[in-house]
C-alpha cells in the first residue's frame, strides 16, 4: 500500500471573540486528507485532520516541507511490520527528517495536523475506532468510551452584558456539562469577579466553573489574581503566565492550592518535560493540556504520556485543549482525563458525532471506524470535498 496524495486546504473559523491575549477575527486552521490506495467499501481510505483553534492554519509548512518529505520518501519505508499499513511513527520520522532540535514555533502544529489524518487512515484501515486500537496498541487493551468533557466559552464578546454571559452559561448546563469555563485577564480584575461572580450564581450544586488567563498575566498579577480567587471553589485556574514561563508557574503553586492547569501553549514533549520539571506542577491535583494537534500530533503524545509515566504523573492529569475528536479517542483509548469541547465555536470542526449527547458532562463514544469524522455529518461534508474530490 502508499500514500498517492496529501492535501490541505486552510479554513477560516472566525469569529468576534476574544480571550486575555488575541481575538479570533481571523482565525484559520489547516484540514489535511490523507489520500491512500487501499480500498474499503469500494472506496480509497482517506485519513483526515484539523489543528486546534488558537494557531492559525499551516498550509505553506505543510506544501513546502512536510508533504513532500512524505511523497517522496519510499512508500515501503512507511509501513508497519505487516506491510499492509502505515507506521505512523515511521512517517513521523519521515517528516521530521533534517529538522533540528528545539524551537517548536508553528512547525509542531503542521507535523500534528498530518499526524492525525495519518492515525484516521491506520484506525480505518485496521476497521477499528480509533481508540479501540489505541487501547490494543498502548493501553491496557479495553477503552473507555465515557469521556468526561466540559464547556470550554465565557469569551469576551463584543457587548455582552452579565445576562447575557448567564445566557451562554446556561446553554451549557441545558446541554448536560456540569463544568463550564470562561476567561479572564481581559478586562480589570473587578470586572472579570463581576463577570465570575455572575456564573457562579447560576450553576446548580456538584458544577463548577474554570477560569483561564491565557498566558496573560506576570507574576504580580497572577498571584493577585491568585489570591482573590482562592476564595470561589473553582475546577481550575489556568495558563495564568507565559506558558514557557516555568519559574512562575511553580511561584504561583505557593499562593494557590486549589487546582490549577496548563500545556496548551508547550509543542513539545521536551517543553511538557520542562514544565513537570520545573513548573511545580502538584500531581495530586493539577492538570496537563498538552494538545496533540498542536504539539507533532499523537506520535509525540505517546512520549508525552511515557515521559509523565516516568515523573510519576498518571494519564488521568491530562484534559487535552481544542475540543477536537482526536484528542476525545486518546482519552477513551489511553484513560485521559477528559477533553475540552466548544459547543458554539469552531465549528464545524469541533464538537462529537452527531446523536452523541453529553450527560452529566459525560460523553460516549459510538464505534466508528478511525477517529470518528464521518459522524458528524457538517464536518464529514468538507472533509470530503478535499478527501474525495
Ligand atoms: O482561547 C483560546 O485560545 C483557547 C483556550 O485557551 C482554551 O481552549 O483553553
Ligand atoms: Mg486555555
Amino acid at each position: 500500500m502508499r500514500i498517492v496524495d496529501i492535501r490541505e486546504v486552510t479554513r477560516p473559523i472566525s469569529s468576534p471573540i476574544r480571550n486575555a491575549y488575541i481575538d479570533f477575527s481571523k482565525m484559520t486552521l489547516s484540514l489535511v486528507a490523507v489520500v491512500t490506495d487501499v480500498i474499503r467499501d469500494g472506496k480509497p481510505v482517506v485519513g483526515y485532520g484539523f489543528n486546534s483553534n488558537g494557531r492559525y492554519g499551516q498550509g505553506s509548512l505543510i506544501r513546502e516541507r512536510f508533504r513532500p518529505r512524505i511523497l517522496e520518501a519510499a512508500p515501503d519505508s512507511l509501513l508497519d511490520e505487516s506491510g499492509n499499513n502505515l507506521d505512523p511513527h515511521q512517517v513521523w520520522a519521515c517528516m521530521m527528517s533534517n529538522e533540528k532540535p528545539g524551537g517548536h514555533g508553528e512547525r509542531s502544529v503542521a507535523v500534528g495536523t498530518v499526524d492525525m489524518a495519518i492515525w484516521d487512515a491506520v484506525a480505518k484501515i485496521e476497521g477499528k475506532p480509533l481508540y479501540q486500537l489505541l487501547a490494543e496498541r498502548y493501553g491496557n487493551g479495553t477503552p473507555k468510551r465515557e469521556v468526561f468533557v466540559y464547556a470550554a466559552g465565557g469569551y469576551y464578546w463584543p457587548g455582552q452584558d452579565l445576562q447575557a454571559l448567564k445566557n451562554e452559561m446556561q446553554g451549557y448546563l441545558d446541554r448536560g456539562y456540569k463544568v463550564v469555563k470562561k476567561k479572564i485577564g481581559g478586562g480589570s480584575l473587578a470586572d472579570d469577579l463581576k463577570r465570575i461572580e455572575a456564573v457562579l450564581s447560576i450553576l446548580p450544586a456538584g458544577c463548577k466553573l474554570a477560569v483561564d488567563a491565557n498566558g496573560r498575566f506576570d507574576l504580580k498579577t497572577a498571584v493577585e489574581y491568585a489570591k482573590v480567587l482562592s476564595q470561589y471553589d473553582l475546577f481550575w485556574y489556568e495558563e495564568a503566565g507565559d506558558p514557557l514561563d516555568y519559574a512562575l508557574q511553580a511561584e504561583l503553586a505557593n499562593h494557590y492550592q486549589g487546582p490549577m492547569a496548563t500545556g496548551e501553549n508547550l509543542f513539545s514533549m521536551q517543553d511538557a518535560r520542562n514544565l513537570i520539571r520545573y513548573g511545580g506542577m502538584r500531581a495530586d491535583r493539577d492538570w496537563l493540556q498538552f494538545d496533540c494537534a498542536l504539539s507533532y500530533g499523537l506520535v509525540e503524545y505517546l512520549r508525552t504520556l511515557d515521559m509523565l509515566k516516568e515523573h510519576g504523573w498518571s494519564p488521568s492529569r491530562c484534559i487535552p485543549h481544542g475540543g477536537h475528536q482526536m484528542s476525545l479517542a486518546i482519552a477513551a483509548g489511553l484513560g485521559l482525563g477528559g477533553n475540552e469541547s466548544y459547543p458554539d465555536l469552531f465549528q464545524p470542526f469541533g464538537g462529537f458525532p452527531d446523536g452523541v449527547q453529553v450527560k452529566d458532562s459525560i460523553v460516549t463514544l459510538p464505534e466508528l471506524p478511525g477517529i470518528g469524522f464521518e459522524g458528524k455529518a457538517d464536518l464529514y461534508a468538507e472533509m470530503k470535498a478535499l478527501g474525495e474530490a
